[in-house]
């Protein structure tokens, strides 16, 4: 589909890139770069059936192709489709397995589900949403994903600050912005495009910034990263930041093929804007972004959890423990927290969180119902075949039959437990009730196809 371009917006780029301006016009017009990832957090992971014959150079689990969304290896979060530009967003952020990181705009969740990979579900990744739709699809992606080191949000930037203070590691601002980049992946986009927008989005980005510079502990990393090419969403933000707080400064980041530098002329003539990353589809291999990383001067600060209570009922163990005993190969030990009827095992007890508005603390176990302990969707992706009494590997007819939400009868009438794991191309994707040689189905509705 042609992108149509603007006037306003060609002149614009025109005056800023000069002759060049026409072969980023051209390379908007031609089909965007699709790519995915691998998840570490999975067993096996590599084992898809995706080609990975064409890795992305700085990502050791991003390929160049494109996947399916009904397929095993997408529903059961062995990969995520992600273009390759925004990969490298999280790989300047450089996640470490013990770090306490704020991704402040994280739906739908292709950044987020890839800095929790990086992180081994150690540490505390906090994923925060401020549109409710969005933070449900954020939500579902990392229960797709297996994640159980994250805790989803649905509030403001603002709503933290009180709350979390200098707290955070690590702070990813991947602001809304008005997309310019993404204009040939989405050409609907460009209708919304305007001089007066560009400024909107310049203006609620600072607002954002402003939130992560205040929520950063001294010694702290904040990666500021848009998909658009103005200077007023990108250098002018930057520099509105580090005039307003003098102890922030930009540090390097590696630039591979094609990666450019930071335009100072586009802004003040600051030198140190040449440290940020700029990539542009007539010389990348990807969509258009910008990125940087900044510190913030000092010694961090330490920071003690405020642990609050686990909000288990005196009989809730007991069932629980009833369910693990007969259903898996035991059980490690972990931070249970119960909300309402639902058992969770807590990315934090911490209650700095009170008063946010979570959709998931860390990794949904399942449900008490009268007298007993039901299992969930998100607790079975995030387990192996090992840590299970039984896994039913299903053919494909099974498979597609599981999937569209009817049951599947075992003819060998074998002799199961109720609660067993169903697999496909070795992939667990889902919990199987089993009983009277059937595995009924329960699948989640909103899941089957
Ligand atoms: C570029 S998208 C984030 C994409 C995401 N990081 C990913 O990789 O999948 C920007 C997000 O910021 C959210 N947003 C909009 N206004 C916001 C505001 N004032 N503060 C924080 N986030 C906002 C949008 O709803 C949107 O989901």
């Amino acid at each position: 589909m042609k992108v149509n371009l603007s006037d306003d917006f060609k002149t614009k780029y025109r005056n800023l890139l000069g002759k060049r301006a026409e072969d980023l016009f051209e390379a908007i017009q031609q089909d965007s770069q699709e790519a995915f990832r691998l998840n570490p957090l999975k067993p096996d992971y590599q084992n898809v059936s995706y080609s990975l014959d064409k890795p992305i150079e700085y990502s050791n689990i991003g390929y160049f192709g494109d996947i399916d969304g009904n397929s095993i290896d997408h529903l059961s979060g062995y990969v995520y489709s992600q273009e390759p530009s925004a990969m490298y967003v999280t790989e300047i952020l450089d996640p470490k397995e013990n770090d306490k990181i704020l991704d402040l705009c994280a739906a739908p969740g292709s950044k987020t589900t890839y800095v929790a990979s990086k992180m081994a579900s150690q540490g505390l990744l906090v994923s925060n949403e401020i549109n409710d739709k969005r933070a449900k699809v954020l939500s579902s992606n990392i229960e797709r994903m297996g994640i159980s080191n994250t805790v989803v949000t649905n509030n403001s930037p603002k709503d933290f600050e009180k709350k979390f203070g200098d707290f955070f590691d690590k702070i990813l601002v991947d602001a809304p912005c008005s997309g310019e980049g993404m204009f040939r992946k989405d050409p609907e986009s460009v209708k919304y495009w305007s001089l007066d927008y560009v400024e909107q989005c310049a203006n609620r980005q600072r607002h954002i910034l402003d939130s992560a510079y205040k929520l950063l502990n001294a010694g702290g990393s904040l990666v500021y990263s848009t998909c658009t090419f103005s200077p007023e969403e990108n250098e002018e933000n930057i520099s509105w930041l580090l005039d307003k707080y003098p102890d922030m400064h930009l540090v390097d980041v590696k630039k591979y093929h094609g990666m450019e530098d930071g335009h100072p002329e586009w802004d003040n003539g600051n030198p140190e804007l040449k440290k940020a990353l700029r990539m542009f589809p007539d010389q990348f291999n990807g969509e258009g972004h910008f990125m940087c990383r900044l510190v913030k001067d000092g010694e961090p600060k330490t920071i003690k959890e405020r642990a609050i209570n686990d909000g288990l009922k005196k009989e809730d163990r007991q069932f629980f423990n009833k369910f693990a005993k007969a259903n898996l190969n035991g059980l490690s030990d972990v931070n249970w927290l119960r909300i309402s009827d639902f058992l969770y095992q807590a990315a934090s007890l911490d209650n700095r969180f009170k008063g946010l508005h979570i959709l998931r603390n860390g990794l949904k176990l399942g449900e008490f119902k009268k007298n007993r302990f039901e299992p969930d969707i998100a607790w079975i992706l995030a387990l192996k075949p090992s840590e299970l009494k039984t896994v039913y590997h299903f053919d494909e007819p099974q498979f597609k039959k599981y999937l569209h939400g009817e049951s599947v009868i075992l003819e060998d009438r074998p002799n199961f437990n109720k609660w067993i794991g169903l697999s496909y191309q070795n992939k667990l994707f889902s919990w199987g009730r089993f009983s009277n040689a059937q595995i009924k189905n329960v699948y989640p509705k909103g899941l089957r196809r």
